[in-house]
């Protein structure tokens, strides 16, 4: 299998401060990594290196094969599909979801247009099915729900055919039934052999999807651990990623975390 990202030493420094600090970490074609760590920890700026969006100060990245910096980033960034909450608000309110998620298309097959107009509106609507959002292709964007956006997100992020796939938390802002429709749906689209690598970046351990199979800790901008999610995510990492005694549990196939109970108070005499 070869890697769809490889960082090797990789810093990020900025007024002297490193966010990302001699990361070291690959990911390999098929799977699905979970980033996880505290606020401020480094995880969207890994992602920004992902998506080609930020260059390192010191180390090398490979998105795909090709290193930062002796490539043209404009040829790879088709080839990599990202949903965040900093794009969703980039995207025009009063647009079709339909034209949301097509446009993401005609970047890349403008010259092809009037050939491709059916095949891409075919895709569209398979990809909004998928994501559960077939009877809204016809509403306007801002007149959906905070969940109901970031299925259309998710679904635009497919649209150019990605390899690899980057998604900075989808479930952030989503109510309980909203995020577990979501990581539901994103189990399902784990599980299916031809979409593309993936990683996601999250806080809560709740919203790992099942079929994910990989998790890199980080804090303040060092990786803690990185493997499989089976062998790595234990109390004791996930304790030290977030700087306070938790316990981890799994219960089919699905993953939770709470703190320990506060010592109880000795009894005033
Ligand atoms: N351009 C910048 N200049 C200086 N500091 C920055 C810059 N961009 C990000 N930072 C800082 O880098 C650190 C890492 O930010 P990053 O957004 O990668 O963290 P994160 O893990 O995604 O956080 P969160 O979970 O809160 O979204 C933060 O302390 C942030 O304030």
């Amino acid at each position: 299998m070869s890697d769809v990202l490889e960082l090797v030493d990789v810093s990020v420094v900025r007024d002297g401060r490193p966010l990302v600090d001699q990361v070291t970490w690959s990911v390999a074609e098929g799977e699905r990594w979970i980033v996880v760590g505290p606020n401020g920890a480094g995880k969207t700026t890994l992602l920004q290196l992902a998506s080609t969006y930020l260059f390192p100060t010191s180390g090398t990245v490979a998105v795909l094969g090709e290193k930062l910096g002796t490539v043209d980033v404009f040829e790879l960034r088709p080839r990599v599909g990202m949903a965040s909450a900093a794009l969703t608000d980039k995207l025009p309110r009063r647009e079709r979801v339909l034209d949301i998620v097509l446009t993401a298309a005609y970047g890349m097959t403008a010259k092809w247009h009037e050939r491709y107009d059916a095949e891409d509106e075919q895709r569209a609507r398979r990809l909004l099915d998928q994501l559960g959002m077939a009877e809204y292709v016809d509403r306007t964007f801002g007149t959906l729900s905070e969940g109901e956006r970031k299925r259309v997100q998710i679904a635009r992020a497919l649209m150019t055919d990605p390899e690899l796939l980057l998604l900075d938390e989808p479930a952030a802002g989503l109510d309980l039934g909203g995020r577990e429709d979501l990581v539901r749906r994103l189990g399902a689209l784990a599980a299916d052999a031809y979409a593309p690598s993936m990683i996601l970046v999250s806080h809560h351990v709740e919203e790992i999807p099942p079929g994910f199979t990989h998790i890199l800790m980080i804090r303040q901008g060092q990786v803690l651990a990185a493997g499989p999610i089976a062998e790595t995510l234990n109390s004791r990492n996930l304790s030290h990623c977030f700087g306070l005694p938790l316990i981890v549990e799994q219960q089919y196939g699905r993953w939770s975390a709470r703190g320990l109970p506060m010592p109880e108070a000795p009894e005033a005499h």
